[in-house]
């Protein structure tokens, strides 16, 4: 099994460089994501379905030529600049995320404006109930996050009100209060017609993180 923790690298890497990388691998995810609509809906014929696995071909065998082994991680510098660049829902650097870009209010209201394309479908036309909860769970557990207690998740309740939309949708989530490792963190979906999944999360700090935030306090 991955050990989490040694997923958590400081790869010291300078800011100028993050952005740099940014810059570089961002439009890469785009261009892949912007493929994955296609791949259902395009009525290309026979010649140029062929010609474009070519071209895909061809990028496949660039890309791979150097790569790094297994997931991203979670990687930070000294400025405590953190990249999850691999995330299913956030990361700049995967295709499958939407992605969500998440804001945080002063308040601690975290809240994203997300679009979601057919490739997300569940039932006909609508946006598949797993992909809404991929959805709440990241933007319940930045809230978490927001609101001092970072943790993964423990319980994760869902109320699909009604069918969600595909399209340009909105999530947002608050904490609600810690008890101990746990964080109550409550949040919804809402389409164009209003609230369509409402969620219920506790995030529960991992004992190494709660060590760690202890240690950290000590030395205060
Ligand atoms: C890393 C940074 C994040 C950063 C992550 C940022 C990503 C953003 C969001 C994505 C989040 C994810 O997808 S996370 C991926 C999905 N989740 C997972 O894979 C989690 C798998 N489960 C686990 O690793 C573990 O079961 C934990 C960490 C959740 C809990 O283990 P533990 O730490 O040993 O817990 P334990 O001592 O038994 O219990 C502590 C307290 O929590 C309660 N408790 C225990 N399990 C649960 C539970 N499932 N639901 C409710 N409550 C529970 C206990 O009753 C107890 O309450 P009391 O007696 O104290 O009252």
């Amino acid at each position: 099994m991955t050990d989490v923790v040694s997923l958590y690298v400081n790869d010291g890497l300078p800011e100028e460089e993050i952005a740099r990388q940014a810059a570089l691998y961002g439009p890469l995810a785009e261009d892949i994501r912007a493929l994955i609509p296609l791949g259902i809906s395009s009525r290309a014929d026979d010649d140029e379905i062929r010609r474009a696995r070519e071209h895909l071909a061809a990028a496949t065998e660039i890309l791979e030529r150097r790569r790094d082994s297994g997931p991203f991680g979670t990687r930070f510098n000294d400025a405590g600049h953190f990249r999850t660049w691999g995330n299913a829902a956030a990361g700049l650097r995967n295709a499958v995320a939407p992605p969500l870009e998440v804001h945080t209010d002063p308040d601690g209201r975290v809240w994203t404006d997300f679009h979601l394309h057919i490739g997300y479908e569940g039932p006909a036309g609508h946006t598949h109930g797993g992909v809404s909860a991929l959805v709440l769970d990241q933007v319940l557990g930045d809230a978490a996050r927001v609101g001092g207690s970072p943790g993964m998740t423990g319980t994760l309740t869902l109320r699909y009100r009604k069918p969600t939309p595909l399209g340009d949708l909105h999530a947002e989530a608050k904490l609600d209060r810690i008890e101990g490792r746990k964080a109550f963190v409550t949040g919804h979906i809402a389409g164009p017609d209003g609230i369509c999944v409402e969620a219920e999360g506790i995030f529960i700090a991992p004992q190494w993180i709660a060590d760690a935030r202890a240690k950290f306090e000590a030395q205060d």
